[in-house]
């Protein structure tokens, strides 16, 4: 198990964030090419990203390319390729067609089989076909919400608790568990109302996102904390097993926790929380 708890992007054509990166407690890292960049700095910025890929130590490096339908998604596949980064992030994914296409490419251009595919969902269409979306490719193996893009294209407004958007999260997050695809949350705009962001990771972690993409340093902190299982958590899955191989070791398939209900679908689940609070550690 790989944490991917807190995920920045950082615009590929600012410098200063892609020194600063080095030094951030992030899981992962999000080159940026695409709505970040602007139309003349793409290929400088795809140079300089290209050649940084192994300048961040332990972290997961990505690299986000332009979309499908604009001018310079081909080349920018084609280095992203040669670079061979944990993943090539691709914007608005619409269509099993789209994943084909873009494994096809990635193969054409040489890339290492490590790199793989994290598809952004994030347009009506892409909702509606996010199962086939995610089964499309074994390379495919990260969903990305774009919570920017999929509220322009409801024409939906942003309030607290993301109502409007709620039900084509909860349409990935069934397709991402379908599949066994890992799941990132979208971003959270305004970087100075923490409050705010950490009300938005709880939704996330309790609606069961893996992590959640960032885009400003402050917020990688509340990020990790927020999925990360508390020592709590931690305790109480300990309780979980011990308790229940007692009880398996007396015959019995169910026992009671604290008064609760444990069966082995609750040990699978402190299972995995102990397995993560473990990879975190490491
Ligand atoms: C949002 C920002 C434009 C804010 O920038 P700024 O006001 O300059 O921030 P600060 O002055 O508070 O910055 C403090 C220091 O931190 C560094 N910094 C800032 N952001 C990052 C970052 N993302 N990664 C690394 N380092 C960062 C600054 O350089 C300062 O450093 P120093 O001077 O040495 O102290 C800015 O944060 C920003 O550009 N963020 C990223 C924006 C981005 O990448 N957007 C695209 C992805 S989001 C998206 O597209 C969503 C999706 O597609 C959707 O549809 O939803
Ligand atoms: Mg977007």
């Amino acid at each position: 198990m790989r944490p991917r708890r807190s995920v920045l992007y950082m615009p590929g054509a600012n410098e200063r964030a892609l020194e600063k990166a080095k030094g951030l407690a992030a899981d992962a890292l999000i080159l940026d090419l695409e709505d970040a960049v602007a139309p003349d700095a793409k290929e400088a910025a795809r140079e300089r990203v290209c050649g940084m890929v192994g300048e961040y130590g332990s972290r997961e490096v990505t690299i986000r390319v332009n979309g499908l339908e604009t001018e310079w998604h081909d080349s920018d596949l084609r280095a992203t390729a040669q670079a061979g980064p944990a993943a090539v992030v691709v914007p608005k994914v619409n269509s099993a067609r789209d994943v084909h296409n873009i494994e096809r490419a990635l193969e054409l251009g040489g890339a290492p089989d490590h790199t793989e595919i994290w598809a952004m969902v994030e347009t009506p269409i892409a909702m509606l076909h996010a199962e086939e979306i995610a089964s499309a490719s074994d390379r495919l193996t990260v969903l990305v919400m774009g919570t920017n893009d999929l509220a322009k294209e409801l024409h939906a407004e942003f309030v607290p608790g993301r109502g409007p958007l709620l039900g084509g999260l909860s349409l990935c997050l069934l397709a991402a568990r379908a599949t066994g695809k890992v799941i990132l949350d979208g971003v959270y705009n305004d970087v100075k109302d923490l409050e705010g962001f950490e009300a938005e990771c709880l939704q996330g972690r309790q609606y069961g996102f893996d992590g959640k993409t960032l885009i400003h340093p402050g917020q990688i902190e509340p990020c990790n904390k927020a999925f990360s299982p508390s020592e709590e958590e931690i305790a109480q899955a300990r309780k979980i097993i011990t308790a229940f191989d007692e009880a398996k070791a007396e015959g019995r398939g169910v026992v009671t926790v604290d008064g609760r209900m444990i069966e082995n679908l609750h040990v699978d689940n402190a299972q995995r929380i102990l397995s993560l609070a473990e990879a975190i550690g490491a």
